[in-house]
């Protein structure tokens, strides 16, 4: 016990929780959580993705040869800043899993001037699931995984920290912070913020039409998805990345009016081409492309409404050896394909069960 290396895991989550499952797949290694929640520290000893929790964040990091910050971002600064004043391990690596990066390098920048090497991460895959139980050691798989180095952070460290990470089978990315924030605030933040609000106009109108609360459901639920995750993660991601999103929202207002005078003069030729536009960048974006910020996959199967079809799928995909995560019949048709969705773990779980249940005469269809 004495001679592993140990890591100070704080904020025992989802991400954290997933990370931590992935270096535990490749290193022996002694690894400590610290989480304000004391139930996710002891859900994770018992699932086996810590070895062990401590309710003493100094007493642990001094000891630590890999600290990993993965709370929401606006405490992992906090957590930065009570580093800089602790004699940490010489050869110490610190690291965050932080969806926005600016402000975290500009604290490090200035906290750890004395050589400590601060190497940002944000592995970009994830869930709108929160705590150490949803935690997987393949989430990250195949995903990017940013890394933003400090100045202290020599290639020498970069490497052993994609070590420590390599189990994740992430591609890692060096990318400026800046540039970061810019390009996650258009492709995840600001989308989260229209998905809330999406929500919360279905809600106004639903306590004027009761119809409108069970009419919400297929291709509303889909777009919606995100805004069941974390509100505590979303606020303190809008709070670091506000220049960014204010910029987006102002692009977006513009957008909107444009499509309001494209609504008022009932154009159809200009509708259809605003419509085609969409489609034409949606269908060419890479689907399941490595790098994809995706750990979804769902195959949907157009089933017919007969009794014995569902133990018909599960039974067949049992046959094959596939496992799956999730089932569910989705009852409103027009906006997929078919009426079962099913949860796979990995990408080649889901194209083993979309050639076999094709096979057996099945229409599948992989939704993004
Ligand atoms: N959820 C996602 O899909 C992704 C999230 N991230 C980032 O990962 C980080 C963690 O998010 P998740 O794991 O998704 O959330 P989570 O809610 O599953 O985990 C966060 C953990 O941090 C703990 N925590 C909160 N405040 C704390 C404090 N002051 N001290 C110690 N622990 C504290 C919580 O109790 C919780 O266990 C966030 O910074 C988020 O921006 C990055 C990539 C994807
Ligand atoms: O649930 C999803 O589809 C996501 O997009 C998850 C996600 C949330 C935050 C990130 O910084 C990265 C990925």
């Amino acid at each position: 016990m004495e001679d592993l290396k140990r890591i100070l895991l704080v904020g025992v989550g989802l991400i954290g929780g997933s990370v931590a499952l992935a270096i535990k797949k490749e290193h022996p290694v002694h690894i400590v959580g610290y989480d304000v929640k004391l139930d996710n520290c002891h859900l994770a000893k018992k699932l086996n993705i810590i070895d062990d929790c401590t309710e003493h964040f100094e007493e642990e990091a001094v000891r630590a040869d890999l600290i990993i910050l993965a709370c929401p971002v606006e405490k992992a600064e906090l957590f930065l800043e009570q580093l800089a004043h602790l004699s940490l391990k010489e050869d110490v690596i610190i690291t965050d899993v932080g969806s926005t990066k600016s402000r975290i390098m500009e604290k490090a920048e200035k906290y750890f001037n004395n050589g400590i090497p601060f190497i940002g991460g944000h592995p970009m895959a994830g869930s709108h699931k929160v705590g150490p139980g949803s935690a997987r050691a393949h989430l990250f798989e195949n995903a990017f995984y940013v890394l933003t180095p400090s100045k202290n952070a020599t290639n020498g460290k970069i490497d052993i920290l994609k070590t420590w990470l390599k189990g994740t089978n992430a591609h890692f990315i060096i990318m400026d912070p800046k540039e970061h924030d810019l390009v996650t605030g258009v492709v995840s933040h600001f989308p989260h913020i229209v998905a809330a609000s999406l929500v919360r106009q279905v809600e106004n109108h639903s306590s004027k039409n009761e119809h409108v609360k069970y009419l919400a459901a297929g291709g509303f639920r889909d777009i919606t998805r995100i805004a069941s995750s974390s509100p505590e993660m979303w606020r303190d991601i809008v709070k670091h990345n506000q220049p960014i999103l204010l910029g987006l929202i102002d692009q977006w207002m513009t957008e909107m009016n444009d499509v309001r005078h494209l609504v008022e003069n009932g154009d159809s030729e200009e509708l259809y081409n605003y419509f085609d536009g969409a489609k034409k960048y949606r269908d060419s974006l890479p689907v399941r492309a490595k790098g994809a910020i995706t750990a979804f996959y769902d195959l949907y199967v157009d089933v017919l409404d007969k009794p014995g079809v569902i133990s018909d799928v599960t039974t067949l995909l049992a046959q094959e050896n596939i496992s799956i995560t999730n089932i569910r019949i989705i009852e409103a048709r027009e906006d997929v394909y078919g009426v079962l969705r099913i949860s796979f773990q990995t990408e080649k779980d889901l194209e083993r069960a979309k050639t076999s249940l094709e096979n057996r005469g099945y229409e599948t269809y992989i939704s993004m």
